[in-house]
């Protein structure tokens, strides 16, 4: 189904539509969603006169209609505005006015989410526009009264209803269709994917046409679904059944040619974005006020003619918003993209195009030799290829931020895939910057977390720190966790760490662990993890070939974790999938 990967991300809401439109609420049950309908009661008399646009009238009214339901029901969805006619005459000067005349349909859509805090109600709202342009036809006064005498356009914004008898008065409609209805379902559900469906950020990599949401056709949203539900692909299910015929839409057994061609060119998608953000485009447009090409070209000194042309792809990837008014951030971009943000992706895109791009390249001598290309790439030739790529300060810098903000996506959710409540100390080895150390002090008053890393790490771990109370928490000791004693804990954790080293030195690594771990005391670990048949369309398998390119390990399956982990003392082994980038696994040291 199209819309399903997001309604899904809905399911486990309260969905509330803060409009009483039948046309909306048709709109968006033929979409799949299920939701409530609390008419607001917010009465739609804001000055027109003090809006600078239309669209901005249309907003701040949805806006404020939405918030009403959501303070009264503490959840909702929606709201818009197009005046109805107050009576016949009023009917026909509306429809006079565009008779013969292309005019624009606005619709302000406001979405409020809502959680507790602290026992506080938090809104975040999250508002949008879509503007349609619609052409009426020369029609004769005769025509328009036996239209208005029909009695439809008494209950219609605008006058007329296009999809019914008023579609009779329309020449050309030039945008979406569904938004002169009613309900710009197309923006919603991009905005919907925005907000409930940011993408793993090895999807940023990643050439699959899921990488970016908010340009995700539905068709590609329904195979994101079917990636992270675990389900075969529809192609899978197609050839399944042996269907090889060609058809005339371009498909062969369930594959699109279109996904073929996104595929192909997904190596452009990502250079756009990596140009982007190395030149700083989305803080040139960090204050959220739209800038027009030309202010953003003087912004990050570049011509106006590649800038425009910038700006339009990152458009098209949904990155950024363009209207009449010039480009903005969308809210992907002002939470990963920018540099300065808590969850900025920035220092993981900037070490994306220049470390993992460059060993991308020898992909084919990875493939015939079978090992990771750090020497013919990079001219390194450490023991730990990871070690060896961060040479100047500058680049370890980038390293350490890289992995800070992929750490950071996935923190909370391996800090909470188990309640941890009983540890009062927790060892993360190979913790790197501290993000999920802090996380875990966060959500865990009463534990204490030692981060152990490389002392040339831990050396500059100082400016990815956060502030709070939880960081009296958080203690950082230099080591290596094959050669040096491991700092005592009832809780080891093992983040992002085995996939990066060989058998060999995987074993190492745990038996070194579970020497240290007391019996009763537990094991974490938080892997992308393949699934069992290492299919196609799992998320497992691109980093699998990361891995190839760049490591010395593997990616392994959920079983093959617990044998490993079993192998080595520790039973009892749980894992839960967090629907994140990791899943994560927690199993309990027994007597040797
Ligand atoms: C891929 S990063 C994972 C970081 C973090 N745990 C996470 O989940 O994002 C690997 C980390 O292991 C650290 N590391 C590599 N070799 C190490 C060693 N021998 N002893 C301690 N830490 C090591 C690296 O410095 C780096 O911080």
């Amino acid at each position: 189904m199209a819309l399903y990967p997001v309604v899904r991300k809905l399911l486990q809401k309260r969905v509330v539509l803060a409009s009483a439109s039948p046309r909306r609420q048709e709109i968006l049950s033929n979409a799949g969603l299920r939701f409530e309908v609390v008419p607001s009661r917010f009465k739609e008399q804001l000055n027109k006169a003090s809006f600078p646009t239309p669209y901005a009238y249309a907003m701040e009214t949805a806006k404020q209609k939405a918030l009403d339901v959501a303070r009264r029901v503490h959840q909702a969805v929606g709201g818009l505005i197009l005046e109805k006619p107050m009576d016949k005459q009023d009917a026909y000067s509306m429809l006079s006015r565009l008779n013969g005349k292309e005019h624009s349909v606005f619709t302000g859509v406001a979405i409020i989410h809502c959680s507790y805090q602290d026992g506080r109600l938090d809104m975040e709202v999250s508002e949008f526009y879509e503007e349609t342009l619609v052409k009426f036809s020369q029609l004769s006064e005769e025509l328009l009264w036996e239209y208005i005498h029909s009695g439809e356009p008494m209950d219609k914004a605008g006058g007329y209803g296009i999809q019914a008898l008023g579609g009779m008065l329309v020449e050309y409609v030039r945008g979406d269709f569904l938004n002169v209805v009613g309900f710009p379902l197309n923006h919603f559900c991009k905005k919907l994917a925005e907000l409930y469906f940011p993408p793993r950020p090895e999807n940023v990599q990643r050439v699959k046409h899921d990488s970016i949401p908010p340009v995700d056709t539905f068709e590609g949203l329904s195979d994101l679904s079917d990636v992270e539900g675990g389900g075969s692909s529809p192609a899978h299910s197609q050839q399944g059944h042996g269907t090889k015929d060609t058809h005339a839409k371009g498909t062969v057994a369930g594959l699109h040619s279109s996904a073929l061609l996104e595929v192909i060119d997904g190596f452009k998608a990502s250079k756009a974005l990596f140009t982007a953000s190395k030149m700083k485009v989305f803080d040139a447009l960090g204050d959220g006020a739209p800038l027009s090409a030309v202010d953003v070209a003087r912004k990050i000194d570049a011509s106006e003619h590649g800038t425009g042309r910038l700006l339009d792809a990152c458009a098209a990837l949904g990155l950024l918003e363009k209207t009449h008014r010039g480009y903005r951030n969308t809210e992907l971009a002002s939470r990963y993209l920018r540099s300065d943000g808590e969850f900025s992706l920035h220092s993981l895109i900037l070490h994306s195009d220049t470390h993992v791009w460059n060993l991308f390249t020898h992909l084919e001598s990875a493939v015939r030799e079978g090992t990771h290309q750090h020497p013919r790439a990079l001219g390194s030739t450490a023991d730990d290829p990871s070690q060896g790529t961060c040479r100047s300060q500058d680049q370890k810098l980038r390293c350490l931020g890289a992995m800070h903000g992929l750490s950071k996506l996935s923190a909370h959710q391996v800090a909470t895939a188990f309640d941890l409540s009983q540890f009062t100390s927790a060892c993360d080895l190979g913790g790197c910057t501290g993000a999920l150390a802090h996380e875990l002090a966060r959500e865990y008053p009463g534990l204490k977390v030692t981060v152990f890393d490389l002392p040339e790490v831990i050396e500059d771990v100082k400016r990815f720190q956060p502030n709070g109370p939880q960081t009296e928490q958080v203690t950082f000791v230099p080591g290596d966790f094959f050669k040096d004693r491991l700092p005592e804990a009832d809780l080891y954790i093992l983040s992002r760490i085995l996939h990066d080293w060989s058998d060999e030195k995987v074993h190492e690594l745990l038996s070194r662990v579970s020497g240290s771990c007391k019996p009763g005391g537990c094991l974490l670990v938080a892997e992308s993890t393949l699934d069992e048949e290492k299919q196609a369309a799992r998320p497992g398998l691109l980093p699998s070939l990361d891995l190839l390119v760049q490591a010395q390990g593997r990616a392994r399956s959920l079983s093959e974790y617990r044998h490993l982990l079993q192998a080595h003392g520790f039973t009892d082994v749980r894992a839960a999938g967090t629907g994140n980038i990791v899943d994560v696994i927690l199993a309990t040291r027994t007597e040797p």
